[in-house]
This record gives structure tokens, C-alpha cells and sequence, in this order.
């Protein structure tokens, strides 16, 4: 068995870290033969309620936790990291947008790319799941320059994850039948959910999604909008934001930037942009990728028409003045 990898979880205390600990300690997203240190970040209000989170991780008597740090300090919680999900942040409540969560959240992650650029090991691989985790991510990023751009991303699992499950759900087949919605942009009401490249097996076939569907007006009306609304449904119901999904879609992200996309399979995740399809640069904006050897390559040459042209730009100008908004708070 090899070392233990480093993996820090942030906001340990909280709710989507509650299922993630559980799911990364099992060995869901770094393979059943990965032993681990789990390190735990939260503030020092929450260090009694961490204890507590300490003691049931200890009683799930997993085999490949070999150690386990619960700290308030991020010079403790960085130190030679390999993977980071950075989960710490607040929340959004009913009625709000993500985006208005920047003023509150930004700066936790510029003291996080610092600690990062300080403390991590500089292949470390980071997960900004922390809302408005496209931004956070940028400026995670940018407060650690030491470490590779491509090795910071944003999570948009969750909305491809929820796209997939809308399809399935309408075609009734099981969820891993359907594969390649692509999410594009940022994770906010301006996303663009996309089954233009989709397929879907069904009736012993691999078909186009829209073809099985067959149903245009629902594709690029309802569909959307269900994906890009979710967030928002789930708190209008819960009272709380998803927190067991978006376990589950963090652990996806981070399992197939370790281990690989499969053959044919495409993943979404924000990443720095390179001007890929017209996007703007210096944004963090969600494309199809597929990874080898933990390298992510966007999946180029897909066709956008008019109607995907307009909705990539306006989740990309969103973008654009989030990460200007950011900028200003970080540095005033
Ligand atoms: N990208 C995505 O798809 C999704 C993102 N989110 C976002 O994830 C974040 C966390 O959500 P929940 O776990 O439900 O919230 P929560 O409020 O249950 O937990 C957040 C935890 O972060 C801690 N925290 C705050 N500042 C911190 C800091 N500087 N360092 C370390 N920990 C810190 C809090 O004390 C709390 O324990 C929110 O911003 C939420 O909007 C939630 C669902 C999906
Ligand atoms: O909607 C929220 O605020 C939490 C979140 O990001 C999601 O569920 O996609």
C-alpha cells in the first residue's frame, strides 16, 4: 500500500462535509487501496461541533483513514496537501443568488490561496465547492501563484449530475445510461445545461438525448431551467442548500480528476479558461473535459450553434463581472 495521500476538507463542521467525510474516508473518490489522512478545516466556533464529527469518523471504523487532524489554523490544515475541498463558506438562503455570497465568501479564499501557495504541495489538486465557487476559485488561484492554474477548479458536478438525472428520469433508463450533458459556464442561474452532444442507451441502442426525447420545446425550455434552478428548489423545500448531492458530486469531480475519465465519457468542471469557444479568458468557466493521468483536456470541435452561442456568453459576461466584483473586495 502506498503513503497516506494529505486530503483536506474545509467547512468540516458543516453540512455537505458531513456526507463528504464519510464518502472520501470510504474510499469513494481516491480507490479502495489509498490509505489517507483526512485533515479538517473549520473556524474556532465550531471546533466542539467538529469533535464530535471527529469522534463519528473515528467510529466508522474505516480502514483507510490512517490519521485524522481537526483544526481552526490554515497553516496546520494546508501543510503538504495533495487534494483540497475547499467546502468552508456560507450559504445562500431562500431568495438569494449565489453571487450574492461573493462579499461574504471571497475573502476566506484569498486567505486560502495564500495558505495554499504557502503550505501545499504544488501538484496538489483543489475542488472550490464554496459558492460562488466559480469566482472563489479564480481567486484562490490567483493568491497562489506558485501553483499551476490548471490545478484549480469549481465545482459544476452537481449540475451535471442533476441534468443527467432529468434526462434519465424522462427517458426511464437507469442514470448511467445517459451520458455527456455538458454544463458550460458558471455554477449560478446563468449556466448553460447542454444535451446537445448527449446520448443516451436505450432499448439495447445508443441514441442522440435529443432524439430519445424528441421534445424541443422541453429540451431547451423546462430542462434548463429544472437544472438551473435546482439549488434554489432544494432550499425552497429544505430550508438548508444541498449538502448529500453535492457530497456526491464533489467526490465524482475529485475521483475523475484522480483516476481518469472512462473511455468516451465526458466530465464538466470549472477550470481556468483558455478562450475555448470564444469564452472569455480569465474566468473560471465550466467545460467538457476528459482527464488522463490527472490532466483534464477540454473536449474541442463541438458544434454551437446560434442558440448555445447566446447562452455560453451570458453565463461567461456574468462571469466576467464577478470576477471584477471580486477583485475589488479582495483588494480594498
Ligand atoms: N458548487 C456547488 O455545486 C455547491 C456549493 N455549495 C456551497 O458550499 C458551501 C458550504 O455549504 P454547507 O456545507 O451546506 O454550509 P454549512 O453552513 O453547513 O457549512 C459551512 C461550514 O464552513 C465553515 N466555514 C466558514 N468559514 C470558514 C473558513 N474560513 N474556513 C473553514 N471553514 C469555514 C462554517 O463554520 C461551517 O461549518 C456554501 O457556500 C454553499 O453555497 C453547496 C451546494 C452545492
Ligand atoms: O443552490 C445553492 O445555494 C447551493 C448550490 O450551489 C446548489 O445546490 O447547487
Amino acid at each position: 500500500m502506498s503513503e497516506p495521500l494529505r486530503v483536506l476538507i474545509t467547512g468540516a463542521a458543516g453540512q455537505i462535509a458531513y456526507s463528504l467525510l464519510y464518502m472520501v474516508g470510504k474510499g469513494d473518490v481516491f480507490g479502495p487501496n489509498q490509505p489517507l489522512t483526512l485533515i479538517m478545516l473549520d473556524i474556532p466556533p465550531m471546533m466542539a461541533v467538529m469533535e464530535g464529527v471527529v469522534m463519528e469518523l473515528n467510529d466508522c471504523a474505516l480502514p483507510l483513514v490512517r490519521g485524522i487532524v481537526a483544526t481552526a489554523d490554515e497553516d496546520v490544515a494546508f501543510k503538504d496537501i495533495d487534494a483540497a475541498f475547499l467546502v468552508g463558506a456560507m450559504p445562500r438562503k431562500e431568495g438569494m443568488e449565489r453571487k450574492d455570497l461573493l462579499a461574504a465568501n471571497v475573502k476566506i479564499f484569498k486567505s486560502q490561496g495564500k495558505a495554499l501557495d504557502k503550505h501545499a504541495k504544488k501538484n496538489v489538486k483543489v475542488l472550490v465547492v464554496g459558492n460562488p465557487a466559480n469566482t472563489n476559485a479564480l481567486i484562490c488561484s490567483k493568491y497562489a501563484p506558485s501553483i499551476p492554474k490548471e490545478n484549480f477548479s469549481a465545482m459544476t458536478r452537481l449540475d451535471q449530475n442533476r441534468g443527467q438525472a432529468q434526462i434519465a428520469g424522462r427517458l426511464k433508463v437507469p442514470i448511467d445510461h445517459v451520458k455527456n450533458v455538458v454544463i458550460w459556464g458558471n455554477h449560478s442561474s446563468t449556466q448553460f445545461p447542454d444535451v446537445t452532444h448527449a446520448t443516451v442507451v436505450i432499448g439495447g441502442s445508443e441514441k442522440k438525448v435529443y432524439d430519445a426525447i424528441n421534445d424541443e420545446t422541453w429540451l431547451k425550455g423546462d430542462f434548463i431551467s429544472t437544472v438551473q434552478k435546482r439549488g434554489a428548489a432544494v432550499i425552497a423545500a429544505r430550508k438548508l442548500s444541498s449538502a448529500m448531492s453535492a457530497a456526491k458530486a464533489a467526490c465524482d469531480h475529485m475521483r475523475d480528476w484522480f483516476q481518469g475519465t472512462p473511455e468516451g465519457k465526458w466530465a464538466s468542471m470549472g477550470i481556468y479558461s483558455d478562450g475555448s469557444y470564444g469564452v472569455a479568458k480569465d474566468v473560471m468557466y465550466s467545460f467538457p473535459v476528459t482527464i488522463q493521468n490527472g490532466q483534464w483536456k477540454i473536449v474541442q470541435g463541438l458544434p454551437v450553434d446560434d442558440f448555445a452561442r447566446a447562452k455560453m456568453d451570458l453565463t461567461a459576461k456574468e462571469l466576467c463581472e464577478e470576477r471584477d466584483d471580486a477583485l475589488k473586495v479582495c483588494e480594498a
